[in-house]
Parts: structure tokens; C-alpha cells; sequence
């Protein structure tokens, strides 16, 4: 299946924007991980993260979700190894998540879903010199996705909880500095799935070079309510919509081959 990376025309659902179908694409994320489809692959290095929490610069809501920005105009938040053979560098991270905590992830593992999922969205800064660049370029983006599940309260996560509030409506944005993201991953990074996909949301390219994480993470019940309080909608709309189910649905494999770092 070849994984093209030019834009790609899509239906576009009234509900959430959601894209539900995409002619010409045979690359598409999230999918479903039939674990015992994975194929190990001893190549597979751990991930090597190494994030400066100094360039971490604002928190927004985008209509979609909320996204946490990062200044990606030098090498300072990157990663590098796992599947990856170039560098990476860090421009934002976001989440998806349910309307209740029995759904909301994006990717699933054999049909499991989990109450919502991060994703920390780097580029190529290797083969390109801008993350609008890499969007549509062959291997121009790696996502880490993390699942979250409900548990005990997670300490690094509140910092992010507590700004919620002041972005609740679509549009509106608050500075938000010395965060750093690698306290939002599992303690085992060494376990992964990945393969070839697409962003999640248009412009739907297919330049992501996923990284699903085994290991979930866990956070509190309420912190995850405080994500359900913002709204898809902006000040000015007369009717306020609470953003949830903000996921797209799963897509086909098409022949792609998930390869896994563990057995
Ligand atoms: C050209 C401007 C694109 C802005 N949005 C990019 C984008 C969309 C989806 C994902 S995801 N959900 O696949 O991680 C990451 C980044
Ligand atoms: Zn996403």
C-alpha cells in the first residue's frame, strides 16, 4: 500500500468535522492493533525523547481539542530513535477523548477502546525545514500515542487541568510555559507499536510515521472531566457544544503491516 502524502480530499460530517470518508486513501489512522498481527521487529530501538520544557510556550483550543505549542524553531525538543532514523522535533501535543470514560480513544488495541489517547506530534527536521512542510512530506511527522486510562490522579497532568478553565471556548489561547511533556509518558517507553498512517484530522496527510505506547498512562476521573468542560464553539455561537467524541473513527488497514518493539 503506498503511503501517499499529498493532500486528501474528504467528506467533511456536520457532527464533529469528522472526516468518514477518504477516497484515494489506503493509509489512513487510527486502525484497530490486532496484537497478534503485530510482527516483532528486533530492530526497533527505545524511543529516545529529549524535551526541554523551556520551549514550551502556549495552551489553546483549537475547536477540535486543546493543543499545548512548543517553539520548534531549533533542535531543542526532540526524538529520535525507535523506528525513527531521522530527528524529530516537538510542536505540540493534544488528546482525544469520550463523552464517558468507556470510549474516546482514537487507535484501539484488538477493539479495545480507552477513554482518551495524547498524541505528541513531531516533524522531520532532518529532510525539512517547516512543520506546514512536513505535513505533506514523505516521513514528515512521528506521533506518539499514549492511552489514558481512569486511575489515580495524575500529578503532572494538573499543571495542564488548571489552564483548562481559561480556555474553554474555541479560539482562545493563554500563555503556558515550563511543561515538560515527558511526564505524560508511560515509564516503559521500549514497548511500542508502529506503522505507516495519517494525521487524524484534515488535512488527513498520510506523513505520520505512527508510535502507539503499550503502556498507558493512568489519570483521575475528575481530571478527565475537566477536559469534557471546554466547548467546540467560541464565545460568540449562541448554542455551546461540550467538545467530546472528539476521535475519528478507525480506518482500514489496507495490507499495512503493524510492527511491534516487543513479543
Ligand atoms: C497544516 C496545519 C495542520 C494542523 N493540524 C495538524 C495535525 C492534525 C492531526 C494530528 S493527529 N490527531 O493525527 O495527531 C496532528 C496534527
Ligand atoms: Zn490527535
Amino acid at each position: 500500500a503506498a503511503c501517499s502524502s499529498k493532500y486528501v480530499l474528504s467528506q467533511i460530517h456536520p457532527m464533529w468535522q469528522q472526516p468518514i470518508a477518504v477516497p484515494g486513501g489506503h493509509c489512513q489512522s487510527p486502525i484497530d492493533i490486532v496484537v497478534r498481527k503485530s510482527v516483532f521487529d528486533s530492530a526497533l530501538k527505545p524511543l529516545a525523547t529529549d524535551y526541554d520544557p523551556e520551549t514550551c510556550q502556549q495552551i489553546w483550543n483549537n475547536g477540535y481539542s486543546f493543543l499545548v505549542e512548543y517553539d520548534d524553531s531549533a533542535d531543542k525538543s526532540t526524538l529520535k530513535g525507535g523506528p525513527l532514523q531521522d530527528q524529530f522535533r516537538l510542536c505540540q501535543f493534544h488528546f482525544h477523548w469520550g463523552e464517558s470514560n468507556a470510549w474516546g480513544s482514537e487507535h484501539t488495541v484488538d477493539r479495545r477502546l480507552f477513554p482518551a489517547e495524547l498524541h505528541l506530534v513531531h516533524w522531520n527536521s532532518d529532510k525539512y525545514s517547516l512543520f506546514e512542510e512536513a505535513v505533506s512530506g514523505d516521513n514528515g511527522l512521528a506521533v506518539i500515542g499514549v492511552f489514558l486510562k481512569v486511575g489515580k490522579r495524575h500529578e503532572g497532568l494538573q499543571k495542564l487541568v488548571d489552564a483548562l478553565p481559561a480556555i474553554r471556548h474555541k479560539g482562545s489561547v493563554v500563555e503556558f510555559t515550563r511543561f515538560d511533556p515527558a511526564c505524560l509518558l508511560p515509564s516503559n517507553t521500549e514497548d511500542y507499536w508502529t506503522y505507516h498512517g495519517s494525521l487524524t484530522t484534515p488535512p488527513l496527510t498520510e506523513s505520520v510515521t505512527w508510535i502507539v505506547m503499550k503502556q498507558h498512562i493512568e489519570v483521575s476521573h475528575d481530571q478527565l472531566a475537566v477536559f469534557r468542560s471546554l466547548l467546540f464553539t467560541s464565545a460568540e455561537e449562541e448554542v455551546q457544544k461540550s467538545m467530546v467524541n472528539n476521535f475519528r473513527v478507525q480506518q482500514p488497514l489496507c495490507g499495512r503491516t503493524v510492527r511491534s518493539s516487543f513479543t
